[in-house]
Parts: C-alpha cells; sequence; structure tokens
C-alpha cells in the first residue's frame, strides 16, 4: 500500500465521507505514516472540540452539538469518539443480533442516530430550556466491528463493590451470547498491573466460567490499587490483538482507561475502550447513582440497627457511632441516615464538623441521650479533615490517607459528657470492609446486567472513550473527560439531601452562608 492511497484516504475520512473509501484495513497494525495522520486528525479533533467548547461555555451554552428538530428544548449533545472516523467498519453487511430476531426478540428495539437523554430534566417558570444530552445507550443497527474478528478483556480496579461480579458476567454474556464473537475475552486479573505482571497471568473468560459468579461479592477477577504502566498495558493489547476493553473503576479508573483509550488512538490501535463506573462512595458525576451503593446503604443500615439497640441496651447514656465509607462524599452516610429514620447525628465531609457551642454537635447529642436515654450517629471517614487536618500520606493510587475521625469523636464524646459529669457508653462499629464485599441486592443486580449489556453495545457500534450509567433512569453513554472532570462529586451541602437529613436527625446546621460545595455540576443532588 503506497503513501499516497494512505494520503488520499486519510483526507477523504477528514472530509467526512469515510464511507466511500474502499479501505484496506484488512491488516491489525499500521504503518508509521498512517498513524501519524490519525494521531494527527485525532489532535485536531481534540483541538477543535476544545475550542468549541470553550465557546460555547463563554456564551453560557452548554457544552455539545446543538441538535435540531427539538420543539421546545435547545439540546446540546454531548459528542461522543467513534471509530468510524478513523477506521473502516469490519461489521458492514453484518446484521445486528437483536435485528436478526431468533432467540432475540424481535421486537428489540435499535437505537437511532441522535437518540439522545436529556441531562436536565427540571423545568420551572421562566426556564431557557437549554440542556445538554448524552447519546442513548443500547443496540444499533450498524455494527462497527465483526465478531468474528473480536478479542475483548475486562479488567477492575480500585476497592470492591457490590456487583463487580454481575457486570463481569453480563459482558461476557453479550459478547459471546448477544454478539456471537469468535474471538478470547480475558480477564485480566488484579487491576492495571494484571497487563504484564507475570505472577497474575490473565484467564480466560467465557459463559461457562462466569456462569454462578453473579451471587458472590468482590470480584473474580481481583483488583488493586497503584500499577498503571500504559507502555505495558498497550503492548498487551497489541500482543493479543484486543478490540474492545471494558474498564470497571471509579475516577481513577476512568482516568487511566482515557488514557488507555488516547494511546491506542495515538498508536492506530483499533481498539474501542469502554468504561463501568464502580464506586460504592457513589462520587462519579453525572450519574444517577453508581451500582453497589444501594447494596452498601442497605447493609449500613444493618450496621445503624446494631448501633441503635447497643445504645439503648447500654447504661448510662448509650451512644453508637457507625463510621461509614466515603471519602470525599458522604453519600452512603447521607443516605443510610435517611433510610434508617434512627440517626441523630449525621457527619459528612462536605459539611463542617463544629464540636462545642450553638452549633455544636456534642451538645447536641447530648440533648438526645437526655430526651430519649440514647444516640446514634452515623459519620463518613472523610469527615472532619478540619478538625483533623489534611494526611500527607496516600495509598497506591495516590488516594488521601484519611484520619481516625470514628475514633476521634467517640474520644470526644466521652471528655463531652465527663465535663457535665456524667459517663457515656460509646460503642463505636467500623462496618467499612463487610459492607462493600456483599454480593449485589436485586436493584444492583438489574442495574449491573444494564450496565454489561449496555457497554457491550456501545463498543460494538464503535464508541469508544465512553462510560456507562443511568442518567435520569435511563441508560445512556458518557464521554469520559467530561465524567471525570468533576468526579469524585460531593453532596451539594444546600441540596434537598442535606435538607432532608437536617429534618431528620434535627442536628443543627454548620454549612457556612455562602459556601458551596467543592463540585459544581448541575447533576450533583
Ligand atoms: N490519573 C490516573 N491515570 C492513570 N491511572 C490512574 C490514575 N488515577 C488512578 N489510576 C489507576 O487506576 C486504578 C484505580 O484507581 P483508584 O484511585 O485506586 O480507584 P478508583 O478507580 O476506584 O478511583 C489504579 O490502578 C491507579 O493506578
Ligand atoms: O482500604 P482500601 O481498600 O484502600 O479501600 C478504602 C477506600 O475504598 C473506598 O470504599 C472506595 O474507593 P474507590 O472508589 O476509590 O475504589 C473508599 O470509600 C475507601 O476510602
Ligand atoms: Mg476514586
Amino acid at each position: 500500500m503506497g503513501a499516497s492511497s494512505i494520503d488520499s484516504k486519510s483526507a477523504l475520512i477528514a472530509g467526512g465521507t469515510a464511507a466511500v473509501v474502499t479501505y484496506y484495513l484488512s491488516k491489525r497494525h499500521f504503518d508509521n505514516k498512517t498513524i501519524q495522520l490519525r494521531k494527527e486528525k485525532y489532535d485536531r479533533d481534540q483541538k477543535e472540540r476544545t475550542a468549541q467548547n470553550a465557546t460555547r461555555q463563554d456564551s453560557g451554552l452548554p457544552n455539545g452539538v446543538k441538535l435540531e428538530g427539538f420543539q421546545s428544548d435547545n439540546v446540546y449533545l454531548q459528542d461522543l469518539e467513534h471509530l468510524g472516523k478513523y477506521f473502516a467498519s469490519e461489521g458492514e453487511g453484518i446484521k445486528n443480533l437483536m435485528e436478526l430476531g431468533g432467540h432475540h426478540a424481535e421486537y428489540n428495539k435499535l437505537i437511532g442516530p441522535e437518540e439522545c437523554i436529556l441531562a436536565n430534566i427540571r423545568r420551572g417558570p421562566g426556564s431557557t430550556a437549554v440542556t445538554r444530552a448524552f447519546v442513548r445507550a443500547g443496540p444499533r443497527k450498524e455494527l462497527h466491528f465483526n465478531p468474528k474478528k473480536v478479542n475483548a478483556a475486562i479488567v477492575t480496579c480500585g476497592g470492591l463493590c457490590p456487583g463487580l461480579n454481575n457486570v463481569i458476567r453480563e459482558i461476557t454474556r453479550s459478547l459471546f451470547y448477544l454478539y456471537g464473537i469468535e474471538g478470547k475475552c480475558y480477564g485480566i486479573v488484579g487491576g492495571y498491573s494484571g497487563f504484564y505482571d507475570p505472577k497474575t497471568p490473565p484467564i480466560e473468560l467465557t459463559p461457562d466460567t462466569v456462569r454462578h459468579i453473579h451471587n458472590k461479592g468482590g470480584t473474580m477477577l481481583g483488583s488493586s490499587r497503584g500499577g498503571f504502566d500504559i507502555d505495558k498495558i498497550v503492548d498487551f493489547i497489541k500482543k493479543k490483538d484486543i478490540r474492545q476493553l471494558y474498564v470497571i473503576g471509579g475516577d481513577g479508573t476512568h482516568r487511566g482507561a482515557f488514557k488507555i483509550h488516547e494511546t491506542c488512538m495515538e498508536l492506530g490501535l483499533h481498539v474501542a475502550v469502554a468504561g463501568i463506573p464502580k464506586t460504592i462512595d457513589n462520587d462519579v458525576d453525572y450519574i444517577d447513582r453508581s451500582f453497589g451503593f444501594i447494596t452498601s446503604v442497605e447493609q449500613a443500615q444493618d450496621a445503624i440497627r446494631a448501633a441503635k439497640t447497643e445504645a439503648m441496651c447500654n447504661l448510662p447514656n448509650g451512644i453508637g457511632i457507625v463510621k461509614l465509607m466515603g471519602r470525599s462524599s458522604g453519600f452512603i452516610a447521607a443516605h443510610a441516615t435517611l433510610g434508617s429514620g434512627d440517626v441523630d447525628l449525621c457527619l459528612v465531609p462536605e459539611v463542617p464538623i463544629v464540636l462545642d457551642g450553638e452549633k455544636g454537635c456534642l451538645p447536641h447529642v447530648w440533648e438526645r441521650v437526655k430526651q430519649k436515654g440514647y444516640a446514634v450517629i452515623v459519620v463518613a471517614e472523610g469527615a472532619g479533615e478540619e478538625l483533623l487536618g489534611e494526611s500527607t500520606e496516600t495509598d497506591a493510587s495516590g488516594n488521601k490517607k484519611l484520619p481516625m475521625i470514628g475514633e476521634f469523636l467517640k474520644s470526644e464524646i466521652g471528655k463531652y459528657f465527663k465535663g457535665r459529669g456524667e459517663e457515656a457508653t460509646v460503642k463505636y462499629i467500623d462496618p467499612s470492609y463487610m459492607i462493600r464485599s456483599v454480593p449485589a441486592n436485586a436493584t444492583d443486580s438489574l442495574y449491573c446486567m444494564q450496565l454489561g449489556q449496555n457497554a457491550v453495545h456501545g463498543t460494538m457500534a464503535g464508541y469508544t472513550g465512553f462510560s456507562v450509567g443511568l442518567l435520569n433512569n435511563k441508560m445512556c453513554l458518557l464521554p469520559i473527560p467530561e465524567l471525570v472532570a468533576t468526579s469524585p462529586r460531593q453532596m451539594d451541602a444546600r441540596g434537598r439531601t442535606w435538607e432532608r437529613i437536617l429534618g431528620i436527625t434535627r442536628q443543627p446546621n454548620t454549612v457556612e452562608t455562602g459556601k458551596r460545595s467543592k463540585t459544581g455540576s448541575i447533576l450533583c443532588r
């Protein structure tokens, strides 16, 4: 293949007429000239996107391309990277199994271009009705990949979360059963380092090997922090001829996934990278909630019930403290408090802790104990940094280590009661790892199933650099850079959730006037 025909093809692709070009891309890897041209086009696209977004933001409009034909809204569809811009489709002429009927229902709906999910569904008097929108998830008529040629890999990274196995299972089953891939599906063992660590070689995933895993907590693949070596990861992708990579993890993992996507594009590797947001902290922005979150809230309520029993039965002045996970956001603590209805004090990273005085939490606890004989406290692990100071230590992924807020509270409550001439009987419960290592409940199992299937629909259609999630209760595909830009998200300390907490616990509100939460996503509730 001569350089001139490569040039003319690239020019045609750049001109948007890729469909009429007869491609030579039967070869898996490309010569340097092709790679350079593709990289240049990718860089140009990126620059253009950034410039357009900056202009839109300056004029107060959301990012994305304005969709015409919407009667009552100005809808700006978020740009999603599609491999068809840089590579020929390998799926031409192959019918989507969804369309073929057979054991798939014929009434399956195939998603058309420009079908989208509106990000902002709130409207009020005088609303300007301008909204961003995300690509609707689901099976497409056009396949980008030929299932015969697809090798895939799945990796789980970061902390555990209920539902990881369900997602692994559903991706695997969708690849083999919905699309009939004929290549291999590799399970990368122990997080990103499993791409290259000889001590943890990949395993082969098939519908048989994943058959029973959805009933178990944890991840059959194992997970880890740290250990992201882009060159070695890409070496694996090349060596095993991987076309689709599924990365299950939180904000850190997604940053890594996007680097893999960008590197693949720069090297001319025909690979779709999909993320599936995993975080029991629920701190990935935009999505309604992350999988496993509801299960962990449910588990947290068992701990709160235990704390209440301990507090009620241990005299004098019984107080139960439950510490829950939530590094920079208190979603688990807040939702467990709301669901339980038995909590007298809820402390989260988004709202400063005041110990004493008019707005102090210690006098509040004293009051509640005096009123009903006991009190229950829920505290998120990341709360109270303003009191205890920020740690300079980090874990292998660079996440800050957290001060011992639970133990600190226990000691301060003891001192406060002593200061007022009484003993407090404080029972401290830290159920963290018991909460995130359980199997997914029914709601999360259903969610994981949808996530797994839609991740595969997305890659099969040729989308890349995307993540999948529920937005306003509809499944959609989100560009990873958007997702990580405002993650980890926090609760809005002036929002409805915190207002409800104050209603339930009747604790003093310590949110400073005028203070906004750190992340400002319009969707952060
Ligand atoms: N900015 C980043 N770029 C590349 N990889 C990253 C980045 N941040 C984290 N990672 C990798 O992602 C994995 C999980 O990250 P971590 O922060 O521990 O969990 P989570 O993805 O749940 O936030 C780790 O292997 C870590 O090395
Ligand atoms: O002890 P580990 O395994 O590092 O996990 C603790 C952390 O994991 C989490 O549950 C989730 O963190 P990630 O979403 O970053 O994986 C945090 O709430 C908690 O601080
Ligand atoms: Mg994280």
